[in-house]
């Protein structure tokens, strides 16, 4: 397993070994010794999968409010996804900066998103299943969103008009959003 870093500080994205023969692969998608090893030191709680059915599905930026604020170990098994995420924790050097990467069935990556970054994803093509492993409980009550297109991010997503909920289309910008994060250094 490489763990490469990236733009965004505490954002990490992983490549797990994996192991192809004549019938296919094997890799661990997760293991707490090997994760732990690379200070990835979460204890997860909940899984998540979601299916997409159409390429241009958007679904974001979402995060939950201290205290249920989630890390979310993130990646695609069936299709190719633009995941983006954006670091909103107060006093960050990268605060309201985004960094976008394709994650996919061929690829095997996964993201670690940390707490305190929004998180959100575009489909490439039809037919995509995201799996994502989170520290924290689902809570509606603590559960928030910024505009996908709020222009002060300047999201470069691969569609101007994505399929989305009827909640994603509603989000303020991240000036207006409510959020608790704060960068610790
Ligand atoms: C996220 C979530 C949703 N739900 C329910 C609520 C709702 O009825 C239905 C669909 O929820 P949503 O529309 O919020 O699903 P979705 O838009 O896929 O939300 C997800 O988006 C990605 C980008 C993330 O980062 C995730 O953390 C999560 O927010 O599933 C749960 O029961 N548990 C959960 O953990």
């Amino acid at each position: 397993m490489i763990i490469l870093e990236t733009h965004l500080p505490d954002l990490k994205l992983i490549e797990p070994a994996v192991f192809g023969d004549h019938r296919g692969f094997f890799m661990e998608s997760y293991n707490e010794k090997t994760y732990q090893k690379h200070g990835i030191m979460q204890t997860f709680i909940q899984d998540n999968h979601s299916l997409s059915v159409e390429a241009g599905v958007l679904r974001g930026l979402h995060y939950q409010l201290h205290p249920q604020a989630q890390t979310k170990l993130v990646r695609c098994t069936a299709g190719s996804i633009y995941d983006v995420v954006v670091d909103i924790r107060k006093g960050s050097p990268t605060y309201g900066q985004w960094q976008g990467f394709i994650l996919s069935a061929a690829n095997k990556r996964q993201l670690l998103v940390p707490q305190g970054f929004a998180h959100g994803f575009c489909t490439l093509v039809p037919n995509c299943e995201v799996m994502y492993k989170v520290d924290a409980l689902y809570s509606p009550d603590h559960d928030r969103g910024i505009a996908w297109n709020d222009p002060t991010l300047g999201i470069d997503w691969p569609t101007s008009a994505p399929i989305l909920s009827d909640k994603d289309t509603k989000h303020p910008m991240l000036t207006d959003a409510e959020h608790n994060f704060i960068y610790k250094g």
